[in-house]
């Protein structure tokens, strides 16, 4: 990725700039945490800034007919698939992500661009019968407004365009802020909106460091001219944004952790299911909301499954992107190695068996890479039971019926994604009712898609992205009432 493709800098008010500060930090490559640009630290006068824009900018944004809003979208959904080769290796540079995911990652975030192209002509109101002689009343949508949208690094242009796409889509005007890892993805597709005519002030996104994002962003969730937040990350993060922007009541979105159950029951064809929990937990070497962290074997099969599984995740490649041929990059960083490892190490001493992997890998470019773990008879109170490992690490547990495993996969505050595997008809719409999620894998483990309503409830959050109910987060409803007609 040569420097002249990198776009480092904040763009507020169709302006590419510094920080106010002129302060910047260091964007990292996972793979040998060499550096790979300076972006702007923001502070609160920068986000400030950023929110005047798209005030101004909403005044004449939310006019624009929906068919000129769709146009807009249409050629940046364009310009992001001409783009996808440098897009991808952006992402691959900045987030570790092996090439190939990549460019499925940059295909899935243009879907949703395209997705909410089609959908900004179909926002329609309600025509409503009067009670009454002389009364008209109709219920219309509109736009709710400026809209901060706060993103992840694990898919730095799927989450980004994901927001910012019914955001335009609806009418509503945006100021983002790219996870600190991985800010140059969506500077990128930022550069590209730009690029595409969308006018000034409608996109501001502006970038800050570890350190000054609590800060910075803390100026938008007191600022009551921001009237939504979407935000897509940790769990703790989505409280904290909720608590602190209470006292401004904003529209909230919150796509939150996750602990994905997966189940294989008895029934199951078990190649189907040891391919599926290969696509779920291994993706973006397991970095994902929705990966499976808890693996439910039901004892007739748990041996013959055990057994196809280690077969499967031996044969997967470590290496970084610049290996081509690599499946499992390195991990973001060195805290999430920890936290990985520190799960591995708490299993282990509960009683389970390492099956494979179970350990750091030493590859020449850096220390990020885990092996790729399956890890036999792990005991309900392992730690990964609770927490959201976010790594290569799938933990097999045993079970002997239907009541006992659904009650273990329901025992968790998380409900975003659940895997099941059985050819039992009836036994599928009894765990398709009883799973407390709001995604649920039947007898497949690759879910993702833009028609798709993606979210989760309990702890994993609220609020629905993508699908015909993408939009209505960023909409709400005006009811008129015309009287003393005659
Ligand atoms: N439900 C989903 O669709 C979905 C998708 C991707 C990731 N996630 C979740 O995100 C987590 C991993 O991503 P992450 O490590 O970037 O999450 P994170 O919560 O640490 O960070 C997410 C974003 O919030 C910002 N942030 C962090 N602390 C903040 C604060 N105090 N105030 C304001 N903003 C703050 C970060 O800079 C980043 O931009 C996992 O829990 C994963 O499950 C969920
Ligand atoms: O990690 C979170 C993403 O939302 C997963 S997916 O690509 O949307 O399935």
């Amino acid at each position: 990725m040569s420097q002249h493709t990198i776009t480092n800098q904040n763009y507020i008010a169709g302006v590419w700039t510094t920080a106010h500060s002129e302060q910047t930090f260091e964007v990292l490559n996972p793979a040998n945490q060499g550096v790979i640009a300076h972006v702007p630290d923001s502070d609160a006068s920068d986000a400030s800034a950023a929110v005047d824009a798209a005030c101004q900018a909403f005044l004449t944004w939310r006019f624009v007919p929906a068919r000129k809003r769709a146009q807009y979208l249409k050629a940046w959904h364009a310009l992001i698939l001409a783009n996808l080769d440098t897009l991808a290796g952006l992402i691959s540079l900045e987030q570790g992500k092996p090439l190939a995911e990549a460019k499925g990652e940059i295909s899935y975030a243009a879907s949703y661009v395209e997705w909410f192209a089609e959908q900004a002509p179909r926002i329609e109101g309600d025509l409503i019968e009067s009670p009454v002689v002389g009364r008209k009343m109709m219920a219309i949508k509109e736009p709710v407004g400026v809209t901060a949208v706060i993103t992840p690094w694990n898919f730095p242009a799927a989450m980004i365009t994901r927001k910012i796409a019914p955001a335009l889509a609806a009418g509503c005007t945006v100021v983002a802020k790219p996870a600190e890892d991985t800010p140059l993805t969506s500077l990128a597709l930022v550069k590209l909106a730009e690029v595409a005519g969308i006018p000034s002030g409608v996109i501001n996104i502006v970038c800050s460091s570890r350190n000054n994002t609590p800060a910075m962003v803390n100026n938008w969730l007191q600022d009551s001219r921001v009237r939504k937040i979407s935000f897509t990350g940790s769990t703790p993060v989505g409280k904290h944004l909720a608590q602190a922007s209470a006292a401004t009541l904003k529209k909230l979105s919150l796509e939150l952790g996750g602990n994905a159950p997966f189940i294989v029951f008895e029934d199951a064809d078990l190649d189907a299911a040891v391919s599926g929990l290969m696509a779920a937990k291994f993706r973006n070497g397991g970095q994902t909301c929705v990966c499976p962290n808890r693996v439910y074997v039901q004892a007739k099969v748990y041996d013959e499954f055990a057994a196809k599984l280690v077969e499967k995740v031996r044969a997967l490649k470590v290496g970084p992107a610049s290996e081509l041929d690599s499946e499992i990059g390195p991990m973001i960083n060195e805290r999430a190695v920890d936290k990985i490892l520190s799960h591995i190490d708490d299993a282990v001493q509960k009683g389970a068996r390492v099956l494979v992997g179970g350990n750091r890998v030493r590859i020449s470019d850096g220390p990020n890479y885990i092996a790729p773990t399956v890890l036999g008879n792990v005991s309900k109170n392992a730690v990964l039971c609770q927490e959201e490992t976010f790594g290569p690490v799938a933990p097999l547990f045993c079970f002997d019926n239907e009541q006992e495993v659904i009650e273990q996969a329901n025992d968790t505050p998380f409900g975003l994604a659940a895997y099941f595997y059985s050819e039992n008809v009836s036994r599928i719409w009894r765990l398709a009712s009883a799973l407390e999620t709001g995604i649920v894998g039947i007898n497949e483990g690759a879910i993702a898609a833009d028609s798709a309503p993606f979210g989760g409830v309990k702890e994993s959050g609220y609020g629905r992205e993508g699908s015909k109910y993408g939009l209505d987060d960023y909409l709400h409803i005006k009811y008129l009432c015309q009287g003393n007609l005659s």
